[in-house]
């Protein structure tokens, strides 16, 4: 099978532009078939505070009521997926800029209440809810996808999914067809024994590990639902997952560098 990068880029490069324009150019120079996950919950954020929105987050999770759907789909839709795209093209990589209605590409469902209103916050249900073959067939047509952190729910109304939760799921349907290595790329350099200090890699994880780490409370805050999706993707089928700095994604893929964390069943 042929080999596919899926790269997740998180908020706080995003949120900078030069730290953007480097991870692009290197995102750009990587061989072969790739489709990019974005993120940008720190704009979003700021965007909704400058039009009096504050934003409200439970469990590393935004609750997204009417007002901050508006705002989310301007924002990852719009904003940050037509710049991301347009400085792509700048480096020579054709892409194509997708939330998840567009070609159907990630349906979902309305998240239920229980004893939080997450709002209209998406959830995917497994493979049979991405459209692999338009995805496929826009690799096989040269362009790289670049996917936002919105869904649909088929009725009409899109939906906010968390951008790791669309990387993994992305990924693992897409494992049908390639052979997939999904990246987590952001501003520290792997999960870290101590979170001050990028020095303290841990080089591998496993699945009993990650629950050590998690009960000792060294993984914590947005690294948790992080390893939770990188987790449920090795487990179903992707064939390597890391998460690793931004600046660190083409020394690994290229050069085979021991950089950032790889994950383990
Ligand atoms: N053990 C850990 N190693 C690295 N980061 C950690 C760890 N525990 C908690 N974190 C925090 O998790 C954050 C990453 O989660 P998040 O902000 O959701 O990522 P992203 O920007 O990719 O969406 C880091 O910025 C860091 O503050
Ligand atoms: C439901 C939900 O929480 N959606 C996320 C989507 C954006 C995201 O995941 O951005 P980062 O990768 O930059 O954190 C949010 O609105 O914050």
């Amino acid at each position: 099978m042929q080999s596919l990068h899926v790269v997740k880029i998180g908020g706080n490069i995003i949120d900078d532009p030069l730290k953007l324009y480097q991870f692009l150019e290197d995102f750009s120079a990587l061989d072969g078939l790739k489709v990019l996950v974005h993120g940008g919950g720190k704009i979003a954020s700021a965007i909704g505070q400058q039009l009096g929105i504050e934003p409200k987050m439970m469990n590393g999770r935004r609750i997204t009521d009417e007002e901050t759907l508006r705002i989310v789909t301007m924002v990852y839709g719009g904003l940050v997926n037509k710049n991301v795209v347009a400085q792509l093209q700048a480096f020579g990589c054709d892409s194509i800029g997708l939330t998840g209605a567009d070609a159907n590409i990630i349906q979902a469902t309305k998240r239920p209440v229980g004893e939080i209103n997450y709002g209209f916050a998406g959830d995917i249900k497994g493979p049979e809810s991405i459209n692999t073959a338009i995805l496929t067939a826009f690799l096989q047509n040269s362009l790289t996808p670049v996917l936002a952190p919105l869904t649909h729910n088929g009725q009409g109304t899109m939906l906010n999914t968390n951008a790791d939760t669309i990387a993994s799921s992305i990924a693992v349907a897409l494992a049908q067809n390639f052979d997939v290595h999904l990246m987590y790329c952001f501003e520290k350099k792997g999960v870290l024994r101590d979170v001050n200090d990028d020095a303290s890699v841990i080089s591998s994880v496993s699945k009993e590990e990650y629950a050590q780490l998690k009960e000792e409370g060294i993984i914590a805050a947005g690294m948790i639902p992080k390893l939770d999706n990188a987790m449920k993707a090795i487990q179903e089928g992707v064939q390597s997952v890391y998460i690793c700095h931004a600046d660190d994604v083409l020394e690994i893929v290229k050069h085979k560098a021991a950089l950032g964390t790889k994950l383990y069943t």
